[in-house]
Parts: C-alpha cells; sequence; structure tokens
C-alpha cells in the first residue's frame, strides 16, 4: 500500500528553537488522523514541511513516495491556521483563485460544500465572521479531489453547536481512499472522526494509536489519554 505520507528523523529549527525534534511518522490511505498537541508544540511546522512550504533541517520527508515539491503539492490539499484568501476577495472569487490554481478542484464539490456551510458566492470575505472565514477555508481545501489534506487547526473559531457541523462536512466531503490530518487541541469535540492520533510534544512525537485501539485497552477516550501523557512528559 502506498503510504501518503512519511517522515523518517525530521528536525527543524527556528534560530536555536527545536521546532521539530527527530520524527517518524507515516499516514496509510483511508484514514482521518488527528495531529494533536499544546500551543507550540511543532503542529503547524510539521504540517507546512509536509505542504512543501519550509523545508527540514535534516531527516527524510516522502509525500505520495516523492520528496515534497511541485509534483506533491498538486495533490495536496492545505488548509493553513490563517485565511489565505485576499481581503477584497468575494467568497466566489477567492473559489475561483482555488479553481484556477488547482486542476483537481471539483467546482460541483465545492457548490455542495457552500450551500453546507451557508455561505454565498457573492459574500465579501472581508465581512466574514472568524468561524465563517473557517468555514470558506476548509471548503476551499475540501473543494480539491487530493490525496492528502492538511487541515491546521480548522474549528477553532466556531462555536461549539457549528463546530459539529463543520466535523460531518469533513467526513462528508474528503475522498474516501484519500487521507486527513487534522491538528487541534480541541480533542474532546474533534476525537469522534479520528481513526489513528499523533500526539506531539515539544517537538517530539510521544504517542501513535488508532483511536479504536486506545478505547479497547485503556476504556479512556482520546482528550483523557492526552491529558495522562501531557501530564506524565
Ligand atoms: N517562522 C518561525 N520563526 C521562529 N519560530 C517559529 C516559527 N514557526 C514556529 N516557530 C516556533 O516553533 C515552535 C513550534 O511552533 P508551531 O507553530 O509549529 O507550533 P503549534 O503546535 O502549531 O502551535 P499552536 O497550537 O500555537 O499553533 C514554537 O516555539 C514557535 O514559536
Amino acid at each position: 500500500m502506498e503510504q501518503l505520507l512519511e517522515f523518517e528523523t525530521v528536525s527543524k529549527k527556528f534560530g536555536s528553537k527545536a521546532a521539530l525534534q527527530g520524527i517518524s511518522l507515516s499516514v496509510n490511505p483511508g484514514r482521518i488522523v488527528g495531529l494533536l498537541g499544546s500551543n507550540g508544540s511543532g503542529k503547524s511546522t510539521l504540517m507546512r514541511i509536509a505542504a512543501g512550504l519550509i523545508r527540514p533541517d535534516s531527516g527524510k520527508v516522502r509525500v505520495l513516495g516523492d520528496e515534497p515539491g511541485v509534483q506533491s503539492k498538486a495533490r495536496v490539499s492545505f488548509m493553513p491556521d490563517k485565511p489565505q484568501f485576499e481581503s477584497w476577495m468575494t467568497v466566489g472569487e477567492a473559489l475561483n483563485f482555488q479553481k484556477d490554481f488547482f486542476p483537481d478542484f471539483d467546482p460541483d464539490k465545492s457548490k455542495r460544500m457552500l450551500d453546507f456551510m451557508k455561505l454565498s458566492r457573492k459574500d465579501k470575505t472581508s465581512s466574514l465572521s472568524k468561524g465563517m472565514q473557517e468555514r470558506l477555508q476548509l471548503t476551499l481545501a475540501l473543494s480539491r479531489r487530493a490525496s492528502l489534506y492538511l487541515l491546521d487547526e480548522p474549528i477553532g473559531g466556531v462555536d461549539p453547536v457549528a463546530r459539529d457541523h463543520i466535523l460531518d462536512a469533513l467526513v462528508e466531503f474528503y475522498e474516501e481512499d484519500s487521507s486527513v490530518i487534522v491538528s487541534t487541541h480541541l480533542i474532546a469535540d474533534i476525537e469522534r472522526i479520528f481513526d489513528e492520533v499523533l500526539m506531539i510534544k515539544d517537538g517530539s512525537l510521544v504517542l501513535r494509536e488508532d483511536v479504536e485501539r486506545i478505547r479497547l485497552t485503556s476504556g479512556k477516550s482520546v482528550d483523557q489519554l492526552f491529558k495522562e501523557v501531557y501530564a506524565e512528559c
């Protein structure tokens, strides 16, 4: 089975600050993976390396079998934790921009997602609330027929009721033989959609486990286990 993402002892520093330290992991197709860690633990750095936006200082990264680059960017859909559309754009223009940029953009899927997210093409992006901006970000990312989706903190700004709705969208709209990595510290709210979790602390991977296995062997929720693992480290 082709692994969608592989990290082999990947490290990255910013100045003297080690953001990632010897991370090794792999992600198989058809999985929704939670990337869990507190503020500053290295989640965004890991995502940005996988998306090919920054390079590691050492270690090997393989995305769909190749080093991150033009080819992998065409098959990886990255949702950064800050809006990637310009403030002068309408929602429709932001979608057109995405369509022009990525050949795997699916207009029909984007239309269905817009309805689901209660967004209109005429809305000005500058007038959207933080939660609505996140809905648009997610619409842009999931409207592509990508092999790997990297979603960095997709629901931090939306209220708890809308969160459930957005998670349903995520499960409905991602491609089934693709995989999704979702970074978050809102574990209790999101854990129901995860197949497996990766927990990082201070740039190191401290746990990688199937969610089903966590529940069966420990009888704990991912949120409970996360609090325990972090208390021990
Ligand atoms: N461009 C940068 N320049 C300097 N330091 C950086 C840069 N990007 C990240 N860092 C540092 O690297 C560490 C990891 O940051 P990162 O953004 O990956 O964490 P995170 O888990 O995504 O945090 P959060 O949940 O707060 O978004 C932090 O100490 C951060 O200050």
